[in-house]
């Protein structure tokens, strides 16, 4: 198989990590004798370096014309002051809705040998197996006006969205949970939002096609306390953009580090933009102790969700798996792992495991 990848590595601890997956993707090509060819293009806090503005249209045109994307993080402090169109998370946010990735995929798995590095007690967090479906391209993030009046002492965010834009995020949530254990927990603040309002309709009109589904309304706050205090609790939830932004960052908490999570971010067709949960860290930058494990398990979701290369993904998955029951790990997670490494030496693990794995197979 011959796919086209473009790269947009972004800023802080992006660069880092898109390099590592990417050359998971190498060894997996090589492995199952694909070719895949990568561009990289510029995305954030670096394209407003490079060209004056955080998502050129190079860039946007790039992305359109792929097979997939993977992308590492943007942000940082150096252009927190920028007004609102020059900000980094605006380039990512364009891009989402550009070309269209409506759905984001958000699973949140333990993995059995880092039960400990969760700061939960262990027999909370065994077993956790969810995925957070979360819309993405409206909501919130994306309505208008957004804006500030009277210098300043009026300020208004919107929550926008048409109903077809709830209706084809909650289909996703329920196909989801069909290939799941058939349990869905649609979370909203239907208690306040009349967004959230049409959106229990939606569901509900949505689950009569899906009759084999178990269906419950949560509410967002008692939600983000069951994820901790009963994470076995979920299977999918589907999401408005904001609330699934939040109850990621805190699940993850499940699994010993943010730095371990993954996404896709899907529309109709094949095309999909990958990239881990967390951000561009600043804080630890340049250090070669980004843990690039996030980014290399959203390579997998990329062969698997773009390239339909389920066996492919499948030993990128295994791989990591088998790397952390021997005990390695990286900083960030929360008990000190028994080999803690940094990210290169990390990647160069999960390469030489894949490689094991190839002369196995
Ligand atoms: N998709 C994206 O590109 C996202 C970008 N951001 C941006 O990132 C910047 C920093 O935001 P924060 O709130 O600090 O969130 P963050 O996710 O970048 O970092 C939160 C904490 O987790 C740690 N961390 C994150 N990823 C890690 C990894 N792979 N390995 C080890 N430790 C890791 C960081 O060091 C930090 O202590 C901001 O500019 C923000 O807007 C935030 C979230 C998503
Ligand atoms: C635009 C991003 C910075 C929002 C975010 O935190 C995310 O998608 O996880
Ligand atoms: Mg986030």
């Amino acid at each position: 198989m011959h796919k086209s990848i473009v790269l947009l590595p972004g800023d802080g601890i992006g660069p880092a990590v898109t390099e590592a997956a990417a050359s998971v993707l190498q060894q997996v090509a090589a492995n199952f004798s694909h070719t895949f060819t990568f561009h990289t293009r510029a995305i954030g806090g670096a394209a407003i370096d490079a060209a004056g503005e955080p998502l050129p249209a190079e860039t946007l045109q790039a992305c359109e014309e792929a097979d997939a994307i993977l992308l590492g993080a943007v942000g940082g402090p150096k252009w927190e002051q920028h007004p609102p169109h020059l900000r980094p998370e605006k380039g990512l946010l364009q891009l989402r809705k550009g070309i269209g990735l409506f759905a984001n995929l958000r699973p949140v798995k333990t993995f059995p040998s880092l039960l400990d590095s969760s700061p939960l007690k262990p027999e909370i967090v065994a077993g956790s197996d969810l995925l957070i479906v979360r819309e993405l391209t409206g909501g919130l993030y994306f309505g208008l006006p957004s804006e500030r009046r009277d210098n300043g002492q009026t300020v208004v965010d919107t929550l926008h969205y048409e109903r077809s834009e709830i209706e084809r995020i909650v289909e996703i949530g329920f196909q989801s949970a069909m290939l799941r254990n058939k349990r869905l927990a649609s979370v909203d603040k239907a208690n306040v939002l009349e967004s959230s309002k049409v959106w229990r309709e939606v569901v509900d009109e949505k689950s009569k096609d899906y009759p084999e589904v178990t269906v419950e309304h949560m509410l967002v706050d008692s939600t983000a306390m069951k994820l901790i205090t009963n994470p076995t609790y979920f299977d999918v939830i589907v999401t408005e953009n904001l609330f699934g932004d939040i109850l990621s960052d805190e699940a993850s908490v499940l699994t010993g580090s943010l730095g371990l999570l993954p996404s896709a971010s899907l529309r109709k067709d094949e095309l999909g933009l990958y990239e881990p949960v967390h951000g561009s860290a600043p804080d630890i930058a340049g250090k070669d102790i980004a843990n690039p494990l996030g980014a290399i398990l959203s390579a997998a979701m990329l062969l698997r969700y773009s390239f339909g290369l389920e066996k492919e993904a499948d030993s990128v998955e295994a791989a990591v798996d088998a790397i952390l029951t021997k005990g390695y790990g990286t900083a960030d997670m929360q008990a000190a792992p028994a080999f803690t490494v940094g990210t290169e030496k990390m990647t160069s693990l999960v390469l030489e495991q894949l490689q094991t794995a190839k002369v196995r197979a």
